[in-house]
């Protein structure tokens, strides 16, 4: 199944060859005058009438914003217009200008300051390189923002802020949101957040080859339960399990079961009669590895959480030796940061940024082509875990997944995480569609489980979040 054409995330980039290529259909002047009236009117819908100043720099985004000024003055508000500087002569944006009649004031923090409301219209996709300090001191002076397409300082692609970005208390882009608002730290400066449909035809968004969507259901698809579900049809995840510290592969079989596997089995050869005082669904194996991989049935496994990097030595050549589905985490990363290459063969890999640091240096401000280059590089689905949470796949597919709470940022959540991605991959979904789903999941259960979480708290939410995904899926 395609994935969703609503979910895309296109690029600035993106967007500009979209408006060449929809250029005939729906001349750019067009699409300019449609957006400023959906900025006119999501600012009348979310403000009383009230003093507005509109800063407009010299490219489209200026142009969106004196059209914008131009209705809000038929709608009634006291309006005016500041230049940073003029559009080019003859451009859209010149165009646009001249058909605003109202006052215009210079570009300065004191008339910033006099306004009630500061519309952001600056830069906006067309945004290369920081903007100066006249730009930041004049943002800064406003009392409330409502910005246009994008913050100003915000670079739409990655989500970096170039210098300083205003705390709007409102966005409005077109067409589809880019990955920018959807990547910390500019996706926190956008206050509320609305994305309008300015009428440029969605099916050009087929032909531009974009790789990037918003992880929600119906980019992927879990198995329902059916009437005919078995145990072994919900799928087996098993777990490697270690001495030294047992509740994480503990936190990550509880997780597991929670987001309904048929079966979770830890492996855990001499340590395990610790695992047997744990809970009574559980199956714990003592045998040894390679016996137990006899099963054909236990195709997936989760290798790294609570295991020291001997530990990792000792089982995660034997499951890829074997083709199973290894999801690695925690010890296994850093028994492969020691040499990336001990992790090729593994189908995923779910790392912090200190784990991903480690294994693959820094990822510096573009963390969306960071984790996509590393996972061209182990040739594994790589979740980049955080705040907002990437999931890239060595064919250059990503998701950005923002459906979180930082109720999430408790000691053992990352083990319930592979838990519940150990789970997707057993009911049979291919890896990076299991790995957006276990992280959404996950997610889901974050905001449902109330003030202050501890990771065994989430447990109790999956099941719920499960269906929740399956129906919204549909
Ligand atoms: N389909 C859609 O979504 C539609 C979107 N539309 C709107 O178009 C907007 C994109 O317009 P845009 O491409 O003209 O870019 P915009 O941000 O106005 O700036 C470009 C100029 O700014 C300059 N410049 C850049 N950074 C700078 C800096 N720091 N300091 C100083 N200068 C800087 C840059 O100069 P250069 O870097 O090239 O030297 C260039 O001259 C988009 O955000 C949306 O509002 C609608 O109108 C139509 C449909
Ligand atoms: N501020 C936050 N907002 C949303 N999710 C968060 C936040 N901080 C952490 N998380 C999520 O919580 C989990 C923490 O995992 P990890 O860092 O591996 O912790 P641990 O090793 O203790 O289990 C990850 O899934 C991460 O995406
Ligand atoms: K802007």
């Amino acid at each position: 199944m395609p994935h969703p054409r609503s979910l895309l995330l296109p690029t600035p980039a993106q967007c500009g060859e979209m408006d060449r290529l929809a250029y005939k259909a729906v001349p750019i002047a067009t699409l300019m005058d449609r957006a400023g009236w959906a900025v006119a009117r999501a600012i009348r819908l979310h403000f009383t009438p009230c003093r507005v100043l509109v800063l407009c720099g010299p490219g489209n985004n200026g142009g969106d914003g004196y059209v914008a000024a131009r209705y809000l003055a038929q709608m009634g508000s006291p309006v005016a217009v500041a230049a940073l500087a003029e559009p080019r002569s003859d451009s859209d944006a010149a165009k646009a200008a001249a058909l605003f009649k109202g006052p215009r004031v210079p570009f300065s923090p004191k008339e910033a300051a006099r306004a009630d409301l500061v519309v952001d219209a600056i830069f906006g996709a067309g945004l290369s390189r920081a903007p100066e300090e006249n730009v930041v001191s004049v943002l800064k002076a406003a009392q409330r923002v409502v910005a246009i397409d994008m913050p100003t300082g915000i670079d739409g692609a990655t989500g970096a802020i170039l210098g300083d970005a205003p705390d709007c208390e409102l966005t409005v882009t077109f067409v589809r949101p880019k990955p920018g608002h959807k990547l910390l730290p500019g996706s926190a400066k956008l206050g509320d957040f609305v994305c309008a449909d300015i009428g440029e035809p969605q099916g050009i968004l087929d032909q531009l080859g974009i790789q990037t969507w918003h992880n929600e259901p119906g980019l992927w698809h879990i198995p329902p339960m059916t009437p005919e579900s078995y145990k072994y049809s919900r799928g087996v995840v098993s777990i490697c399990a270690g001495g030294s510290m047992p509740g994480a592969a503990r936190l990550s079989a509880a997780g597991a079961r929670a987001s309904g596997a048929g079966l979770v089995r830890i492996s855990a050869g001499e340590n395990a009669p610790a695992f047997r005082l744990g809970a009574p669904g559980l199956i714990v194996d003592d045998g040894e590895l390679a016996n137990l991989l006899q099963d054909e049935r236990r195709k997936i496994w989760i290798c790294g959480p609570g295991l020291t990097p001997d530990e990792v030595a000792e089982t995660l050549p034997i499951l890829l030796k074997a083709e199973r589905i290894v999801l690695a985490d925690a010890g296994a990363l850093t028994w492969g940061a020691e040499n990336p290459e001990r992790l090729k063969g593994v189908a995923a890999i779910t790392p912090h940024i200190g784990e991903f640091s480690r294994l693959f240096g820094k990822p510096g401000e573009d963390r969306l082509s960071a984790a996509r280059e590393a996972a061209r590089k182990i040739n594994a689905v790589v979740v980049m875990k955080g705040a907002d949470t990437i999931i890239a796949a060595p064919d250059g597919r990503a998701a950005i997944n923002d459906h979180a709470s930082p109720a999430l940022a408790t000691a053992g959540s990352g083990d319930t995480l592979t838990g519940v991605i150990g789970t997707m991959l057993a009911a049979g979904m291919p890896v990076w569609e299991a790995c957006c789903a276990g992280v959404w999941l996950h997610g889901e259960a974050g905001l449902r489980a109330g003030d202050w979480p501890i990771a065994e708290d989430l447990d109790a939410h999956l099941g719920a979040a499960r269906t929740k995904a399956i129906e919204l899926g549909l």
